[in-house]
């Protein structure tokens, strides 16, 4: 077939894409953009899988290493952000176990991690819950609703 193809008024340039032909490694590389998660030694693997795919329908995302639970909380005054990572810095005070939290104007960004072991633990799943309550209770609202200030997307 010779391109552009003449279609009476019409004609039709060549694809871009050639898809007959497969894309070498594509399924590898869509696996590495997938990381699968890493628990660390001592936990319930069958636990934590279960409880990784509940928060991960909560909005909570694998970080690349697959080894902490990410999640962005949004609200509608700067106020309610603080009082939101206060909430977090509270809980974290009192479990021991602490997340590593951006705020910005009107958002949260929130990381759980396990240092020592090393993984994803029972830890992060329960704190993870925690933020998720809280969020209800403080009025956090959908992406795109929150507060924002200038040209940043988060
Ligand atoms: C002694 C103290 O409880 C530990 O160092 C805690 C502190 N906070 C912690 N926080 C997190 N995220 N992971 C840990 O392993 C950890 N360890």
């Amino acid at each position: 077939m010779s391109f552009p193809l003449r279609l009476g008024r019409f004609s039709l340039c060549r694809p871009i894409v050639n898809c007959t032909r497969p894309i070498p490694n594509l399924s590898l590389r869509m696996a590495s953009s997938t990381p699968a998660p890493r628990f660390a030694e001592g936990e319930d693997p069958h636990q934590l899988s279960s409880d990784t795919t509940t928060l991960q329908q909560q909005g909570w995302a694998l970080d690349a290493e697959g080894m902490g639970v990410t999640k962005t909380f949004h609200f509608k005054s700067y106020f309610k952000a603080v009082s939101f990572l206060n909430m977090i810095a509270a809980e974290s005070s009192v479990k021991k176990h602490h997340p590593t939290m951006t705020i910005r104007f009107g958002s949260v960004d929130v990381h759980w991690t396990t240092h020592h072991p090393r993984g994803l633990t029972h830890k992060d799943i329960a704190l993870a819950r925690h933020c998720d309550a809280g969020a209800g209770l403080i009025g956090a609202v959908e992406p795109g609703q929150g507060l924002k200030c200038g040209p940043e997307t988060k």
